[in-house]
């Protein structure tokens, strides 16, 4: 499928269910190199413990270690996804006047066992975050390796999602209550989430 073609996809199904998943974001070389920065970073120890909320620490609510994207400092690999990602932000606003003025990503690792409970991505005083996208990174995963993003729908039923690698999970932040299911594996993603502007920047 043409950029075009992916990034409409994505925008219909946005403003019809709210959610869509994609699996031509990045070629598999491109995901690899991602995957291979984050398990080193993470074997180097320059992952932190993850923090719930503005200021507040972290919890048994989540397990995953996390490292912010520097756009400063970005690595190629990190170049090469914020690029793709901004396309489709662009792609986005054209079709859906979204307003995503930037995003904001991180690599994160969640630990054997590790879950992060069911919540809501939009941060407690702010309606900055609109869209919430995550990237996976694991090579040959199995449903029974556990791990799904378990995505929660108005009609009360859900979808568990499993975190293959290439594939991005893109869904409305406001909308959609999520949790992450423990796994018997190492779980590698990259969680983003693009935003309107805040409220404070508005001149
Ligand atoms: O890794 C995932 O599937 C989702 C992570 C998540 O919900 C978050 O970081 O807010
Ligand atoms: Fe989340």
């Amino acid at each position: 499928m043409d950029n075009a073609s992916l990034f409409r996809t994505a925008a219909d199904a946005l403003a019809g269910d709210g959610w869509c998943v994609l699996t031509e974001l990045l070629a598999p070389a491109q995901t690899h190199a991602l995957a291979d920065e984050c398990t080193a970073l993470y074997a180097a120890r320059r992952l932190a413990p993850a923090r719930v909320g503005a200021a507040r620490t972290a919890t048994e609510l989540r397990g995953d270690r996390t490292q912010w994207f520097d756009p400063a400092a970005a690595s190629a690999p990190q170049r090469t996804f914020v690029a793709r990602l901004d396309a489709l932000r662009l792609a986005l606003n054209r079709e859906l006047m979204l307003g995503l003025v930037e995003s904001e990503a991180h690599y994160a690792v969640y630990p054997p066992g590790a879950r992060y409970a069911r919540h809501l991505d939009r941060l407690r005083d702010s309606d900055a975050r609109v869209l919430s996208a995550v990237f996976y990174l694991n090579q040959g995963w199995q449903e029974a390796d556990g791990g799904a993003l378990r995505l929660y729908l108005g009609d009360g039923t859900h979808r568990d999602i499993l975190p293959h690698a290439g594939t991005l999970l893109l869904f409305l932040s406001a909308r959609f209550e999520h949790e992450v299911l423990p796994a018997t594996r190492e779980r590698l993603s990259i969680a983003c989430w693009m935003r309107q502007r805040s409220p404070d920047r508005i001149a």
